[in-house]
């Protein structure tokens, strides 16, 4: 999930990832400190940026609504844009509320001058260009409009020249020329449409999706680069949040250069801050979010280290290890001798047995109803259609094991799981279980490209590529990072050793091969010869 190419014309920034990236913010101001530049300068300095702000329009508003809205005039913004970019390195730029036409072409204009600039100084590979994050602000949280609706159109030239445009439903409908999604395939089909027709990546959110989920995804040309789910905190304090959310997405790709380390940190960071609205008294309609919670309960800004795409790029050279070994290959030719993927299937049969348990015990362990479901659902998932698959591959009655004994490396493996159940910790058995949902969607899904009908091994292949596994997968990872997000450091120091431990035992499992043994041997041993 890490290096997403950015899918605008603008070659991916390989920033020299600054300490403190400066980031600016051009919008419009919100008196009552919620949304807009208020709003935006908060959330860079909690993600670990410094702010500034060039500002596009005064509003007069508050939490329940907008009075009024005032726009200086167009060459004044750009005069202020000027005066930032002639003396401050900009490592990324943030719009917001763009209020009429004569504004968006002032950005457009500054923006194609600083990239004609770059150009011209040599950095034509982006190298010193800032991170460009769209948000096409055109209604308040209120539902009152803050952009003319003339200024659709020229906000969709604007599209081209940003790295990242972050609509909520409806501006992704507006800049469609659709009618609002009403379900989430639907957002990502628009997104999916906008970011192929704009060449831009585009970030589709869930915050006004009916029910409980919250999901943002990535989105490029060919579909979703990467979904983060989220369960939606019932708070009416809402306000702001996209505003905030483009702005956090902007500095810690400036310190990351990873969109997708990007969105997991700031989801899980506007997670925190929605969560401790309530602790601000700001307000009778919806209020501000909590922008500096983690910060004022001593939990800093957002961390690297648990970022689960750090976790991922961590064990590079184990999953360069998986994809050398002769099994993958042979798997993925089909010519994998049938005793070998036999032996395999029986060792992999008894591992689930007892993976199936560890994965109620996540179950047992999980701090709320939610995650308690998807473990419960996993280990259902596990027992009945992995392990089906496996006994009617081995031909096995339903409910029998294969008549073997586990091997050193199974034996290994379960002893890590259940040593990592045993502690009590959920954060480190989640973090335990995870590496046998992700490499195996992961290799599932690239190998699946070789498979076909007459292929001899069709039908574990289509399991492990299959969209119910890429879901579960998915919902795995941002359970685990959740888990990680509150995790105190010994404990995330734990969970980082523990999936680093299973996917070292992923290697192995996957480097066995059926033991050289007579026929009749094999056969007492309970696999069939002829198999
Ligand atoms: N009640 C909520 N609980 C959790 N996340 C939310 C909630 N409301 C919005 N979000 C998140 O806030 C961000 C802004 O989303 P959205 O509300 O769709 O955009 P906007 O503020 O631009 O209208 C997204 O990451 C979304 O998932
Ligand atoms: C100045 C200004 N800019 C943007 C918003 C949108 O806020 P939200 O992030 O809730 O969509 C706002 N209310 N005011």
């Amino acid at each position: 999930m890490s290096g997403l190419p950015g899918a605008g014309p603008q070659a991916p920034r390989v920033p020299n990832v600054p300490a403190v990236p400066n980031v600016l913010s051009i919008a419009g101001s919100d008196p009552s400190g919620g949304a807009g530049i208020q709003a935006d300068l908060k959330s860079i300095a909690a993600c670990g940026g410094y702010g500034m702000a060039a500002i596009t329009a005064l509003t007069a508003q508050n939490t329940r609504g907008v009075s009024g809205v005032h726009v200086p005039p167009a060459a004044f913004l750009t005069e202020q844009l000027e005066a930032v970019a002639a003396d401050v390195r900009l490592d990324a730029v943030k719009i917001g509320m763009l209020a009429n036409v004569e504004v968006v072409h002032a950005v457009g204009a500054w923006l194609e001058e600083l990239r004609a600039g770059g150009a011209a100084a040599g950095t034509d590979d982006g190298a010193r260009l800032p991170a460009v994050v769209l948000d096409p602000v055109l209604v308040a949280t209120s539902g009152d409009r803050l952009s003319e609706s003339g200024s659709v159109a020229a906000l969709r030239q604007l599209l081209p020249l940003a790295d990242l445009v972050t609509p909520n439903l409806a501006e992704l409908a507006a800049l469609r020329g659709r009618p609002v999604a009403t379900g989430w395939a639907e957002a990502l089909e628009q997104a999916r449409e906008l970011s192929a027709g704009y060449g831009v990546l585009v970030l589709a959110k869930g915050g006004h999706l009916a029910g409980k989920d919250c999901p943002d995804a990535l989105v490029g040309p060919d579909g979703v680069l990467l979904e983060v789910p989220g369960v939606r905190v019932d708070t009416p304090n809402t306000h702001g949040t996209g505003c905030s959310l483009s702005s956090a997405l902007a500095t810690l790709f400036a310190r990351t250069g990873d969109w997708a380390r990007a969105l997991v940190l700031a989801k899980a960071w506007l997670r925190g801050a929605l969560e401790a609205s309530g602790q601000l008294e700001v307000g009778g309609g919806h209020g501000p979010v909590h922008h500096f919670a983690a910060l004022w309960s001593g939990g800093g800004v957002p961390r690297e280290e648990a970022s689960l795409g750090s976790w991922w790029d961590g064990i590079a050279d184990l999953r360069a290890s998986i994809d050398g070994l002769g099994f993958i290959r042979e798997l993925r030719d089909g010519t994998l001798a049938r005793a070998d993927f036999e032996h395999y299937l029986a060792q992999d049969a008894l591992y689930l047995q007892t993976y199936g348990r560890t994965l109620s015990q996540a179950s047992a362990l999980a701090p709320d109803l939610a995650a308690q479901r998807f473990w419960a659902e996993s280990a259902h998932g596990c027992m009945v259609s992995e392990l089906t698959l496996h006994q009617g591959r081995l031909e096995l009655a339903d409910g029998a094991l294969p008549a073997v004994a586990p091997s050193a490396t199974t034996t290994g493996y379960l002893n890590h799981l259940q040593a990592a159940a045993a502690s009590g910790s959920y954060p480190v058995l989640a973090a335990a279980l995870l590496p046998c949902f992700w490499l195996y969607q992961d290799i599932g899904t690239r190998l699946a490209a070789a498979n076909r009908p007459d292929h001899p091994y069709a039908d574990w292949l289509a399991m492990y590529s299959s969209l119910e596994f890429d879901e579960a997968t998915r919902r795995a990872i941002g359970w685990v990072q959740a888990a990680a997000d509150t995790a105190r450091p010994a404990e995330l120091e734990a969970m980082r050793t523990a999936f680093r431990e299973s996917s070292r035992w992923e290697l192995e499992f996957f480097d066995q091969r059926a033991p050289q043994a007579s026929p009749r041997a094999r056969e007492s041993a309970g696999v069939a010869a002829d198999l």
